[in-house]
């Protein structure tokens, strides 16, 4: 790999929670135009490596890196470079989907026109005659496509994606799979935690598993098959790998 092109990297990192290691010794690369997923179940420490990309949590040891530089000393970077959608995007529920998109942007330092956050959040999926109504009235998925596009402004060098198609019908998990493919295709660096097999397989370029805070698998995704991926998950969850 082309060390220049990396955008994301945890180097030998280590993260507790008091006495608890949740993160041990852990080493992950993104490169610019990569998807990789982060499969593992509950308590594997998916979201506390996202959680330390966004600088919620220090590192007790080793590393990260956005671009070559660790947020920890350059707070900036999570601001300028990354665009992070939880499991739940957090709208406010009074105001339409445009709205949300012009204050977060705004927050951001992003202005946009009219036609631009229109464009946005049609980008997104988002159909026309929903973009002025109340979020209150929205789904699951109509939310995560006002995320969407409110991380597509930022124009960010990385997406950070902790469960993103948790609850969202086959049909929109798919929707989503392609924008998040369509925004690697463009460049940008994708790191997503996730619990859906089949989706992973679907997006990204590589797959890692992770096991009580360790990347204990790493593959292909172009050429792992869906029953072996599926086999070494169940493996690693029930203690037989
Ligand atoms: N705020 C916290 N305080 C103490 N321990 C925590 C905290 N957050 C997570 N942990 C512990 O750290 C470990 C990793 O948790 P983490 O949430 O990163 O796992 P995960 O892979 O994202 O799990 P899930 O799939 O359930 O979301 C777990 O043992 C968890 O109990």
């Amino acid at each position: 790999m082309n060390t220049s092109s990396l955008v994301l990297e945890a180097r030998n990192l280590v993260v507790n929670y008091k006495q608890h290691r949740a993160i041990d010794a852990l080493n992950l690369r993104v490169p610019k135009g990569c998807v990789y997923a982060l499969l593992g179940g509950n308590g594997a420490g998916k979201s506390t490596t996202i959680s330390t990309f966004l600088t919620f949590n220090r590192p007790n040891a080793g590393q990260v890196l956005i671009e070559g530089r660790s947020p920890h000393e350059h707070p900036d970077l999570v601001r300028d470079k990354v665009a992070y959608l939880p499991e739940n995007v957090a709208l406010y529920e009074l105001m339409s989907g445009l709205e949300n998109l012009n204050f977060f942007c705004a927050l951001a330092g992003i202005h946009l026109s009219r036609e631009q956050a229109s464009q946005l959040l049609s980008d997104s999926g988002l159909q026309a005659d929903a973009h002025v109504k109340r979020v209150a009235a929205y789904s699951k998925g109509m939310r995560q496509k006002v995320g969407l596009a409110i991380a597509s402004a930022k124009h960010a060098s990385a997406m950070l994606l902790d469960e993103p198609t948790s609850g969202l019908d086959p049909s929109a998990a798919n929707d989503f799979a392609q924008r998040i493919r369509a925004a690697a295709d463009s460049g940008v660096a994708v790191l997503m935690a996730t619990h859906d097999l089949f989706n992973a397989k679907q997006v990204a370029d590589r797959i890692g598993i992770m096991k009580a805070g360790r990347l204990v698998e790493e593959f292909d995704a172009h050429t792992v098959r869906h029953d072996e991926l599926e086999q070494k998950y169940l493996a690693h969850a029930r203690g037989l790998a």
